[in-house]
């Protein structure tokens, strides 16, 4: 008989059993006594038998590695890991830790461990980590791997209630650089997993906000808000029904600043502290919509999110919603935002059961909604529930007061955010001033942006404005009369004078004309001579 001073397992037995040529070996165990004798025949009946394998498994759990050729026992756990105060100290970290010799054998496992996989002591210490695999305790092992690799090893385990468990293996070297221990800590990454699904959550809400363009709710600081006689007494009814519940609709054509007096009420309301969240009623088709607003549950859908997914309902839930272009909301959905409106409960796409709303609403809309009730694109009761505090906001035309204090407003802005020192000449004002302004503030805030970018100069000039902002001439609104010399002569006229307007100085005009001065003097006396 011959002692074989190595750890066995069932898988490694064998061919240590050829490698030393011998046919049975001692057992010991790790006081050194011998507990019983294992033969080649043994361990190859006990991978069919029973009874047998279990005995055999019991031999596992002792060592025969240890001996030395002296005959003198050696303790496998010469380190002290299962024993004081090793093992205090171990059992008071809060990551789980696993300890085995240079054999893949067991040498002791912490309390954390015994927390963290439900695994006790017992059932490992002393066994080889090939039968645990074997056995499905553990799904692989990291310390054969080390063991194999000599390097750290890191890796997720799934264990029995498939729980998952990152492990990280690491060689304990001796000092004839043999490796004497691995150690391995494991972390339970459940409660990780946990939170990257909360995470997952709070992107998904960013990706809506995005997905909507909604800056961050900022303050509203005073000058931001530029307002007059015209729309003073509108921004004041505002903050005075914020702290009702009162459903607002604000009307307004585009870029009058209808999402601005949105996130204004907002923010003086009881609400400011929670979510402000928009959605353009015309940005999506139906059905996309409903998905947005009302959210779907898991699996609603093909290619649905297998988590589901919130709806802005969800998302605004103790803030604010504001649905823009609500004239544009389809039937169907009226019917589900109607229920959200009188009874503060919605159904998410797929779903089974409701689900209760905490948002204040706010609609607003560019169209006439009395006319889409009358043609029946709106539900008027609808229309009663969401405008029991109806706001208007002029277009900017009518608040002609305001254009030159927004268009210094947006001009500062712009040169802080640029790093430009631009101003505006009195002429440009003057021009700017009596504009028609189709796109609202939205558009004075385009052009001076463009402007104060693309300027030549420091002053803003009217030669830099663009042909939309000069009133067109007189003749230009004339039906041109008279033989073709005549009408040519007419529009160069309406060009020259245009381009006077726009450029003030002859010498300027003539050079936007590509003419020269003189030339264009001359034509306006010409004009001079055929009108008197
Ligand atoms: N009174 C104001 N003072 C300063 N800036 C304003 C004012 N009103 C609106 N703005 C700015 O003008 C731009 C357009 O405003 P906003 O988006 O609120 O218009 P809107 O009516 O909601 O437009 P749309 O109908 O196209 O959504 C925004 O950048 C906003 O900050």
């Amino acid at each position: 008989m011959q002692r074989i001073e190595e750890s066995l397992s069932l898988e490694t037995a064998l061919p240590l059993f050829d490698l030393h040529g011998t046919d049975a070996v001692e057992v010991f165990n790790t006081q050194g006594q011998v507990i019983g004798v294992l033969t080649r025949t043994d361990i190859e009946k006990a991978q069919h038998n029973a009874a047998l394998g279990q005995l055999v498994g019991e031999c596992m759990r002792y060592r025969v590695t240890g001996m030395l050729p002296s005959g003198e026992v050696k303790n496998v756990d010469a380190f002290g890991f299962d024993q004081e105060p090793m093992r205090s100290l171990l059992d008071a970290l809060h990551d789980g830790v696993y300890v085995t010799d240079a054999n893949g054998i067991t040498v002791t496992i912490n309390k954390a461990y015994e927390r963290i996989t439900g695994i006790s002591r017992d059932k490992v210490v002393g066994f080889h980590m090939a039968d645990l695999v074997k056995a499905g305790l553990i799904s692989k092992s990291a310390s054969l791997e080390v063991i194999r690799e000599r390097r750290p090893i890191t890796l997720v385990q799934t264990i029995h209630d498939s729980r998952k468990i990152v492990v990280t293996g690491t060689p304990m070297f001796s000092a004839d650089g043999s490796i004497a221990y691995v150690v391995t800590n494991v972390r339970d990454i459940t409660e990780l997993l946990l939170a990257k699904h909360a995470q997952e959550q709070l992107e998904q809400i960013q990706r809506i906000r995005e997905a909507y363009q909604v800056p961050e709710v900022k303050a509203l600081s005073a000058p931001g808000v530029i307002t007059s006689q015209q729309t003073e007494p509108c921004f004041a009814l505002a903050k005075r029904v914020a702290k009702s519940t009162a459903k607002i609709l604000i009307q307004g054509e585009t870029g009058t600043g209808k999402t601005l007096l949105a996130r204004y009420i907002h923010q003086q309301s009881e609400r400011a502290d929670g979510p402000f969240m928009e959605l353009n009623c015309t940005a999506f088709p139906e059905g996309l919509l409903e998905a947005e607003l009302f959210g779907y549950a898991a699996g609603a859908f093909t290619g649905a999110a297998p988590r589901g997914k919130q709806g802005l309902l969800d998302v605004a839930h103790g803030g604010t919603l504001f649905l823009d272009e609500i004239g544009d909301l389809p039937l169907a959905l009226q019917v589900k935002l109607l229920k959200v409106v009188e009874e503060n409960r919605y159904l998410p796409v797929g779903g089974t059961t409701f689900r209760h709303a905490n948002v204040r609403l706010i609609t607003a809309t560019h169209q006439d909604l009395n006319d889409r009730v009358k043609h029946g694109f709106f539900r008027e009761d609808l229309f009663y529930r969401i405008s029991v505090v109806p706001l208007w906001l002029p277009p900017l035309r009518q608040r002609r007061d305001e254009v030159i204090p927004l268009l210094n407003y947006y001009l500062d802005y712009f040169n802080q955010l640029h790093e430009v020192q631009r101003c505006w000449s009195p002429e440009a004002l003057e021009l700017l001033s009596n504009y028609s302004w189709p796109g609202n503030i939205r558009e004075l805030i385009n052009l001076t942006e463009r402007l104060a970018v693309t300027a030549l100069y420091e002053e803003i000039t009217t030669t830099a404005l663009p042909n939309e902002v000069f009133p067109s001439t007189p003749f230009s609104q004339e039906p041109a009369s008279g033989d073709l010399r005549q009408q040519v002569m007419q529009f160069e006229k309406q060009l020259i004078l245009q381009a006077l307007t726009r450029h003030g100085t002859t010498r300027a005009a003539a050079a936007a004309l590509g003419i020269d001065q003189s030339t264009l003097v001359k034509k306006q006396r010409r004009w001079h001579q055929t009108t008197h």
